[in-house]
């Protein structure tokens, strides 16, 4: 019998990404859920959809990921990011499910100064940080077993996200200011997801674990938001000129931690398996966009 994983988040990059690999995996029987299907805002929509049907998984890639629109509707924020994961958690320990969910490096206040190991003390700077830490918290106390995997800087050719603004931005622009005093890691959603789908497969294999563990996953490498857009353009051969700015000439509604790099020892113990380069899948990323733009 094949496993059932329930994916949330079905239109978001993650979601999309896990889709994208879940057929080469037959032994996992998928099923992806979006906003209409089960929305996370609204309690009587989760309990629906988890009474319809039992999972042995839930991967929880729904959330509200507008940073600076949760500084304006945190209660909205809150609901998705921290009472849903919450619901989510109870009810997959009362279900016998084991439960993913994914979270951010916005949880720390950036004041770092090396990777951020997972145990490392949390500190939000803003709402969308704040409320992604609620949920981890939930999911802990519930008593679920399962893994909270934090991430940071996703892109993928899905959605919208940094790399393509800054193509978008790039082919309209001949000058683009951009932050280089926060500094990070991309993540490709594509290597994000092959790490998610090879949990489920360890798990699968071996169900010793109980408990929440919390692990750290982004590409490999460091970079500021302004070298992120410089290795963008040299990439795609556009002659859009980068101008690094301090956060300070950027101003935003929501804060951004200046330190985001994550410790990724665990997790690589864990799959047993190297992380590529940030820029090594940033290429990879850019070939399957213009791969879409020529298809
Ligand atoms: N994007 C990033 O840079 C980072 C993301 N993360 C985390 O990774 C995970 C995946 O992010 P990513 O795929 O990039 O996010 P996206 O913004 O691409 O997608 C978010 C998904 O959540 C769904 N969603 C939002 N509100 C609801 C709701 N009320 N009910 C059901 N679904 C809802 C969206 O649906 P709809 O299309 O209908 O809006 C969409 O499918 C999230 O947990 C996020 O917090 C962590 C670090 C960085
Ligand atoms: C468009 C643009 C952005 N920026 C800056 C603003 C910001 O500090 C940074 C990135 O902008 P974004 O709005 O794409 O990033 P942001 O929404 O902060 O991205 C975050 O999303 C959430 C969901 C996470 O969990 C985080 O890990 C992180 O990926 O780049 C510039 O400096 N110049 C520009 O032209």
């Amino acid at each position: 019998m094949p496993k059932t994983v329930l994916v949330t988040g079905a239109t978001g990059q993650l979601g999309r990404s896990i889709q994208s690999i879940a057929q080469a995996h037959p032994e996992l029987e998928f099923t992806f859920v979006d906003r209409s299907m089960m929305d996370l805002a609204d309690p009587a929509s989760i309990a629906a959809r988890l009474e319809m049907n039992r999972y042995d998984f839930i991967v929880n890639c729904a959330a509200h990921t507008a940073v600076d629109k949760a500084e304006s509707e945190p209660e909205l924020a809150d609901r998705i990011n921290h009472l849903a994961v919450k619901q989510l958690a109870e009810t997959a320990k009362e279900q016998g499910a084991f439960l993913i969910h994914v979270s951010t490096d916005y949880v720390f206040d950036g004041c770092h100064y090396k990777p951020y190991e997972e145990d490392h003390p949390t500190d939000p700077v803003n709402r969308y940080g704040a409320t992604k830490l609620l949920g981890e918290r939930a999911m802990q106390q519930s008593g679920v077993s399962g893994a909270i995997i934090r991430t940071s800087w996703v892109y993928s050719e899905f959605g919208s996200n940094f790399v393509k603004t800054m193509l978008r931005l790039g082919a309209e622009r001949d000058l683009l200011t951009v932050i280089s005093d926060q500094v990070g890691t991309p993540t490709y959603a594509a290597d994000l997801a092959q790490a998610i789908v090879t949990m489920i497969e360890q798990r699968v294999a071996s169900a010793d674990q109980t408990g929440c563990e919390v692990f750290h996953f982004s590409n490999e490498g460091a970079c500021s938001w302004y070298d992120f857009a410089v290795e963008i353009f040299d990439l795609m051969d556009m002659d859009c000129q980068v101008k690094p700015i301090p956060a300070t000439e950027y101003p935003t509604p929501a804060k951004r931690p200046h330190f985001s790099l994550l410790s990724k020892q665990r997790i690589k113990a864990q799959l047993g398996t190297g992380i590529p380069h940030w820029k090594h899948s940033l290429k990879r990323c850019l070939q399957k966009i213009k791969e879409q733009n020529n298809g």
